[in-house]
Parts: C-alpha cells; sequence; structure tokens
C-alpha cells in the first residue's frame, strides 16, 4: 500500500517567515513533510534524529524560502537533546518545536515486558517533557507554541499498543497541564493526532492486510491521512491563525476516532 499524493497548500506563502522552528524526527515521514511544509511557509528549521543521513535526504529536498540544518540525536538522551535545543535557542531562538519523534512496536500487554514498556514511555512522553521544558525560555520570549504528534483514538485506547496510548495519553495531559501554566507566557501547546499514515515506518510495522483493515475498517472516510495534511495542520497551529489554539487535540483521521477505530477492531492489528 502506497501513501496519497493529495497535496493541501492551503496557507499563503511568507505566512511563517522567519519563524525558527525545531522538528524532531525530520529525516521521514511526517517529521519531514512538516519540515518541508515550514521551509516552503518561510520557517528555518533544525531537524533532529538519530541518522544523519536521512536528515541530510531532508535537507536536499526543500524547496521554499526558509533554512534548515540539522542535529544528530537521540532525543532519548534526554540531555543531549536539551542541549541541541537550547543551542538554537540562544543562536536565533526559538518559536516552534514539533516533537514528533516516536512510534512503538504492537503488541498485546501482556507480551510487554518492563524494558519493553519503559522504552515506549522514553520514547513517546519522557523525552518529550524534557525537551519541551528546554524550550520554555526560548518560547517565552517568541511567544511561540508547541505541537506534539500524537495518535487518533488516543482519548479511547488502541489494541495491541498499551504503552504508546498510555505515553500519548501522558503527553495530552502534558499539553493540557502546559497549556494552563504556560498561558500567561504567551506560549501555546497542542497535540495533533494522525489516523492510518502510510509512511514507511507503519509499512514496516504492518501487514498490507493490516494497513487494509486499518483504512477499509478503522476509517469512515475509507482514506488514510496523507504526510501533507498532517503538515498544513501543524504550520497552521504555528501560524498567526492558531493564535487561540492551546490545549487542543486535532485529530486528522478519516472519522477513526468516533468509534469505528482501531480500538473497536480487535483484527485491525492482527
Ligand atoms: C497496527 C496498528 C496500527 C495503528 C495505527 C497507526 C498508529 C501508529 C503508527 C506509528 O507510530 S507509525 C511508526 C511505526 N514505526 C515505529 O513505531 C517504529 C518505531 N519503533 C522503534 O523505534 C522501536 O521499536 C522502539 C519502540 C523505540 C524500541 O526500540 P529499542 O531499541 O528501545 O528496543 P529494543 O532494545 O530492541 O527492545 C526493548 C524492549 O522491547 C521489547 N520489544 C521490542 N520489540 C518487541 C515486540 N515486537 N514485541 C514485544 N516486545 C518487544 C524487547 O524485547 C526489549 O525488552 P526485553 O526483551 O529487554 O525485556
Ligand atoms: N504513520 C502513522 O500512521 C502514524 C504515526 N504517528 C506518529 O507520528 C510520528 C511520526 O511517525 P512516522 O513519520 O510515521 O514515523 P517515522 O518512523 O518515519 O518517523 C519517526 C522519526 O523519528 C525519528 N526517531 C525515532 N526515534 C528517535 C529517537 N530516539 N531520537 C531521535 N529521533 C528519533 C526517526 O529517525 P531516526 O530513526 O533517524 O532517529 C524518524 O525520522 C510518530 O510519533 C508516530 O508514532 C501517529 C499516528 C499515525
Amino acid at each position: 500500500m502506497t501513501a496519497a499524493t493529495t497535496e493541501p497548500r492551503v496557507l499563503a506563502s511568507g505566512t511563517l517567515d522567519g519563524l525558527s522552528a525545531l522538528v524532531t524526527g525530520a529525516g521521514s515521514g511526517i517529521g519531514r513533510a512538516v519540515t518541508q511544509r515550514l521551509v516552503q511557509l518561510g520557517a528555518h528549521v533544525t531537524g533532529l534524529g538519530r541518522h544523519e543521513d536521512s536528515l541530510k535526504e531532508t535537507g536536499d529536498l526543500l524547496d521554499g524560502p526558509g533554512g534548515y540544518d540539522h542535529r544528530v540525536c537521540d532525543v532519548r538522551d534526554t540531555e543531549a537533546a536539551a542541549a541541541a535545543l537550547v543551542e538554537v535557542g540562544e543562536s536565533r531562538g526559538l518559536g516552534l518545536l514539533v516533537n514528533n519523534a516516536g512510534g512503538q512496536f504492537f503488541a498485546k500487554a501482556l507480551d510487554i515486558s518492563v524494558n519493553g514498556w519503559n522504552s515506549v514511555l522514553d520514547l513517546n512522553l519522557t523525552s518529550i517533557f524534557h525537551l519541551t521544558k528546554a524550550a520554555h525560555p526560548y518560547l517565552a520570549r517568541t511567544h511561540g507554541s508547541v505541537v506534539n504528534l500524537s495518535l487518533s483514538g488516543v482519548e479511547r485506547g488502541g489494541m495491541g499498543m498499551a504503552h504508546s496510548i498510555a505515553a500519548r495519553a501522558g503527553v495530552l495531559g502534558l499539553t493540557r497541564t502546559l497549556a494552563l501554566e504556560w498561558a500567561t507566557d504567551g506560549i501555546r501547546i497542542n497535540c495533533v493526532g494522525p489516523g492510518t499514515v502510510l509512511t514507511h515506518a507503519l509499512n514496516d510495522e504492518a501487514s498490507d492486510h493490516v494497513l487494509g483493515n486499518l483504512v477499509h475498517k478503522a476509517t469512515p472516510m475509507q482514506r488514510p491521512t496523507p504526510t501533507a495534511d498532517v503538515a498544513e495542520l501543524v504550520a497552521f497551529l504555528a501560524s498567526p491563525a492558531g493564535a487561540l489554539m492551546t490545549g487542543q487535540l486535532l485529530q486528522i483521521d478519516g472519522g477513526a476516532h468516533l468509534g469505528a477505530g482501531l480500538h473497536m477492531l480487535p483484527e485491525a492489528y492482527r
């Protein structure tokens, strides 16, 4: 199954002129699409990830008036990730942090070891707490924002994803709490919950049969979420049009969170 090619380009060019952004997991999939769109709209993006080659490839694919550089870093090394962010903040300021790096393995809760649990929680929750906290002084200066990549259905549960759902529900709680605590600092923080996005990463994790179930049975609109749609939503939240959006979970999923979603469909992950 291959990704849809829809390219929503709704925001006007120049919308993010001068914005300084940091995107984790910028070397592939959603993170790469977000980086591409932010740069098209005029932002300067620093991409973070563990693999130099894929981060460089993102840079090679960019077209637009903004700028791009990258840092190789594992976000689970919370000190190194915070240091990379501070370097960006000190050198050119920071107006947007996109916590996109994440993922999990699919397993029933009874088959998840303590180590497996911790590795997914470290990646999808703890790293976000540390990086977002490190961003506070810089975002306060710019009245900037944070976008956390979450999951469609995060408020309901997801078969085979106990660790990941628990982590993302934690991120949602963190998001709503920081939206309250940091509102008077002028900082906004939101979650975007994509449905099935046919990135290479998901294709590697799930069979065509599973992907077919996710798209055709678990998604009322019966189509996957294109990376470009997610990217446009992230850009919207970072733009002046999103100036009063904070503490939100925006699910961009063709209705998957409503009830026909994977949480209702045990066979979705088999
Ligand atoms: C089918 C439903 C689809 C839902 C819709 C879509 C929702 C979400 C989509 C996406 O997120 S798309 C992106 C998909 N790609 C990924 O998620 C890949 C990312 N995964 C990883 O990077 C790694 O798996 C990890 C989660 C970071 C773990 O990596 P780490 O290097 O820390 O792991 P290990 O050291 O190898 O193992 C740690 C621990 O975990 C246990 N474990 C690993 N895999 C499995 C498994 N498949 N089942 C059970 N347990 C597993 C492993 O055994 C280790 O535990 P111990 O053995 O030491 O106890
Ligand atoms: N695809 C989908 O259907 C959906 C995805 N999501 C979420 O959206 C986000 C992006 O997913 P997607 O683009 O599909 O997946 P990808 O695997 O393509 O993207 C994840 C990116 O994060 C980076 N990354 C992973 N672990 C680390 C780490 N420890 N430190 C730094 N960077 C890391 C990876 O690069 P590298 O390996 O080089 O470090 C990779 O570029 C994830 O959080 C995912 O769970 C949510 C809903 C649905």
